[in-house]
C-alpha cells in the first residue's frame, strides 16, 4: 500500500477547494506505489451548459524520498512533455497558479500536487508488442524533453549507490544473501572504473517500471511517476527500462523476445549510436545495482510494522548476474539497429 499520511474528509475537501476543479465527491487511497501517498479524487464541476460533470484526478502527497525543491522540475516537466505530445499527465495548477501546495501534517509540512487522471492499467505480464510500445514511448520522452530548459542532477547515481550500500554494511547485505556483499563489492569497483561519461544525455525518467506505465491493449496511455526524473545518459534510461521489463519479476528468467521488442521500439524513434549500444551491458549492470541498492537499504531499514512491503533486492541481484555474464551481455543487445 502507499498511503503514508491520513487525511480526514474535511481536510481533503479543503485541499481540493484550493483548485478550480469542482466539489469533492470521493477520495480513495491508492494501494499501488511505494514512494508517495496517492488518492484517486473524484469531483463534480459545472459545465458550460450548466450540467454537472464528473472529473477524476490523482492527488499525490510527496513523502521522504522526494525533495520539495525538486518539485518545480518534476511538475513543469510533466506539463512540457504533455504539450509536446507525450502520453504524460498534466499538473493541475491551483487557483493561484501554483503547481504544488504545502499542507500541514502531524509529521510536518508536506507538498501536494493534483495530477490529471489518465486511463489505462499497468501490465504485469507484458507481451513483446507492449514492450515495443514502451520502448517507443521512452524514446519519445527523451526527444520531447530536448528543449526543456531545466536540469536536475541524478540523486541516485553511482555515489548514491555506494552510500546506500555502505549504509547497509557487509553484514547487512550478507543477512539478505550470503553472496551479496561479495557481488556488491565487485560491481561497485567495476562501475566506478568504467562508467561512461561521454554518451548523449538529457532528461530521463529513470524508473520506467511496468507499474509506472498505463496501457490499453498495446497502446501506452500514460507514463507516470516522474519523481526520479533527472538529467543523465539516455542509454542508462534504456538500461533501467530493460532491467525493469525484460525479466520475470523475481529476476530469475530473462525474456529475449521482450528485450528485442523493447530495444527495437526505442530505436525506431531514437536510434542508439554504436557507442550507446556498446555501453548497454555495463549500463544495465549499473541499473541493476541502482535498484538493488535502494531495495537492500529499504529491506534492512523498513520497520516491521510499516504499511509498505519492501521489494525484494535479490530480484535485482539476479538481473545483475545475468548482465555480468559476458555471453548474455553480447546477445541481449541483438536486434538493436544503429
Ligand atoms: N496520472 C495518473 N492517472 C491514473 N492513475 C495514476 C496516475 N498517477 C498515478 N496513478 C495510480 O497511482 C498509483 C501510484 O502512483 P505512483 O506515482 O506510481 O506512486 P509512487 O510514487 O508511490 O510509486 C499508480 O500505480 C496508478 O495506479
Ligand atoms: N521501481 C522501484 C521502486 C520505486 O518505487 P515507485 O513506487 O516510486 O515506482 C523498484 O522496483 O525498486
Amino acid at each position: 500500500m502507499a498511503v503514508y499520511t491520513r487525511l480526514g474528509a474535511e481536510e481533503m475537501a479543503g485541499i481540493i477547494a484550493a483548485f478550480d476543479v469542482g466539489t469533492l465527491t470521493s477520495a480513495k487511497g491508492i494501494a499501488e506505489g511505494v514512494s508517495n501517498s496517492n488518492w484517486l479524487i473524484e469531483t463534480e464541476q459545472d459545465g458550460p451548459d450548466g450540467q454537472k460533470r464528473p472529473r477524476r484526478f490523482i492527488l499525490t502527497m510527496f513523502e521522504s524520498r522526494t525533495e520539495i525543491a525538486d518539485l518545480p522540475f518534476f511538475l513543469d516537466l510533466l506539463d512540457h512533455l504533455a504539450e509536446h505530445g507525450a502520453p504524460v499527465a498534466r499538473t493541475m495548477h491551483d487557483c493561484e497558479g501554483a503547481s504544488h501546495r504545502l499542507h500541514r501534517t502531524p509529521d510536518g509540512d508536506k507538498a501536494l500536487a493534483l495530477i490529471e487522471f489518465l486511463p489505462g492499467v499497468s501490465v504485469s505480464e507484458p507481451t513483446p508488442e507492449q514492450a515495443r510500445a514502451v520502448g517507443g514511448a521512452l524514446a519519445q520522452i527523451h526527444l520531447a524533453a530536448a528543449n526543456f530548459p531545466a536540469s536536475r542532477a541524478n540523486s541516485l547515481a553511482l555515489p548514491a549507490w555506494q552510500q546506500l550500500l555502505a549504509d547497509c554494511g557487509r553484514e547487512g547485505l550478507e543477512s539478505i544473501h550470503p553472496e551479496l556483499g561479495r557481488i556488491v563489492e565487485r560491481e561497485l569497483a567495476l562501475l566506478a572504473a568504467r562508467w561512461p561519461a561521454d554518451l548523449p544525455r538529457g532528461v530521463i525518467h529513470a524508473d520506467l517500471f511496468p507499474d509506472n506505465v498505463l496501457m490499453l491493449g498495446d497502446k501506452v496511455t500514460g507514463l507516470i511517476d516522474f519523481y526520479f526524473a533527472c538529467t543523465d545518459l539516455f542509454a542508462y534510461d534504456v538500461a533501467v527500462t530493460h532491467a525493469a521489463w525484460c525479466f520475470s519479476s523475481d529476476g530469475a528468467r530473462f525474456d529475449p523476445a521482450l528485450s528485442t521488442a523493447l530495444l527495437e521500439g526505442y530505436c525506431a524513434v531514437r536510434p542508439l549510436s554504436k557507442a550507446e549500444q556498446a555501453a548497454l551491458p555495463l549500463l544495465a549492470r549499473g541499473a541493476a545495482v541502482r535498484f538493488l541498492a535502494t531495495r537492500a537499504y529499504d529491506w534492512l531499514n523498513t520497520p516491521a510494522d510499516a504499511l509498505v512491503t519492501p521489494k525484494d533486492p535479490m530480484a535485482f541481484a539476479r538481473r545483475l548476474e545475468f548482465y555480468a555474464n559476458p555471453e548474455n551481455a553480447r546477445t541481449f543487445v541483438d536486434g538493436v539497429s544503429a
